[in-house]
């Protein structure tokens, strides 16, 4: 199997802040990452994968909750697994909340803080909140919050110690587009003050919207690596099949079907599948249709399985 690993146009330097070299890791007889070997540096990087490709396992190895099977994971040349040393530098978001929602924000982020035994909780806590623009909402109970607030208070209790490394497992999960959008610009705001973070989805849209370098990793191996630019020439021009539900979805098809980046379109119940014969050209048009049409977008997913042929399209080679 060959892989098409791409540099980045901008060389990257040869030791980052995060490193992982020839990097394995099995659990008992499954191969979740294979002999993977990249480098991050200030900035955002999006770690690009279908569910299964291995993205949770890369995340947790960094953080030095899990231990390589064989190869290295360094942050700034010291090992991750069992360094407490580097935890003082690293924030981890993971994937599913485990919140107390009778707490408040302001509570959760400063017993956050006490764990991490800051001179000063509660002022640490403001200011990881203030850098998640949640002051507003510091005194509120955390079950009374929507999906994004609540990600932007496990955020800020990532934050609360000022680690340099941020890393988030589908940070976007859940979201509305509103949502998305706020937490798109947190991550920009972080990556441009010096941070280095790296974020993980399975939606080549989300990671684009974001991350200037993306990692793809598809059954446990790096598939491609560089500016997503050229990644996304790679995996876009191609067909590509969205589920899409909207407020009017029949109005919504009769304005698609005209357009020349939509080979087809069937309507169902539960909305409608729309085969794109260019995914870059349909994303663009889609929202202005629909806003020219007055039609409110609720989902637009690419269908799992024409992910999962992008993704081994890409291992083609
Ligand atoms: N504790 C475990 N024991 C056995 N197999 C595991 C374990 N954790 C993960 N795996 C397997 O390792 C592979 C990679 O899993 P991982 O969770 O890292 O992928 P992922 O890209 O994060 O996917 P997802 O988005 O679905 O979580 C999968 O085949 C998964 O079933």
């Amino acid at each position: 199997m060959t892989t098409q690993t791409l540099q980045a146009e901008t060389k990257a330097p040869t030791s980052g802040v995060v490193e992982l070299s020839t990097v394995s890791r099995w659990y008992g007889n499954v191969v979740a990452v294979n002999d993977i070997s990249m480098t991050l540096n200030p900035g955002v990087t999006g770690l690009l994968g279908p569910n299964g490709a291995g993205k949770t396992t890369v995340l947790h190895m960094m953080a030095g909750f899990l231990a390589p099977s064989k190869g290295a994971v360094t942050i700034d040349g010291k090992p991750t697994w069992r360094n407490p040393a580097v935890y003082r530098d690293l924030g981890l978001v993971t994937e599913r909340e485990s919140v107390h929602g009778y707490l408040t924000a302001g509570q959760f982020v400063t017993a956050c803080a006490k764990m991490q035994k800051l001179p000063d909780p509660a002022a640490a806590a403001r200011r990881a909140l203030e850098q998640v623009e949640m002051t507003g909402a510091a005194d509120r109970r955390i079950e009374t919050f929507s999906k994004g607030m609540r990600q932007r208070t496990r955020v800020a209790a990532a934050l609360v110690h000022e680690p340099r490394v941020l890393l988030l497992d589908e940070p976007f999960n859940g979201m509305d587009p509103r949502q998305r959008m706020h937490m798109m610009e947190l991550l920009h705001r972080l990556g441009d003050n010096g941070h280095t973070i790296l974020f993980s989805s399975h939606i080549l849209e989300e990671v684009e919207q974001v991350a200037g370098l993306v990692q793809v990793i598809v059954a446990g191996r790096l598939a491609a690596s560089g500016d997503y630019r050229r990644i996304r020439r790679l995996m876009t021009n191609r067909p590509h099949v969205f589920a899409v539900r909207s407020s009017d979805d029949r109005r919504l098809a009769v304005a698609l079907i005209a357009e020349k980046s939509v080979a087809g379109i069937e309507i169902e119940a539960t909305g409608m599948t729309v085969r794109a014969a260019d995914y870059g050209n349909f994303t663009r048009v889609l929202p202005r249709i629909a806003l020219d049409q007055g039609i409110r977008l609720q989902q637009v997913v690419p269908s799992d399985e024409s992910l999962e042929s992008v993704f081994s399209y890409l291992l083609e080679g």
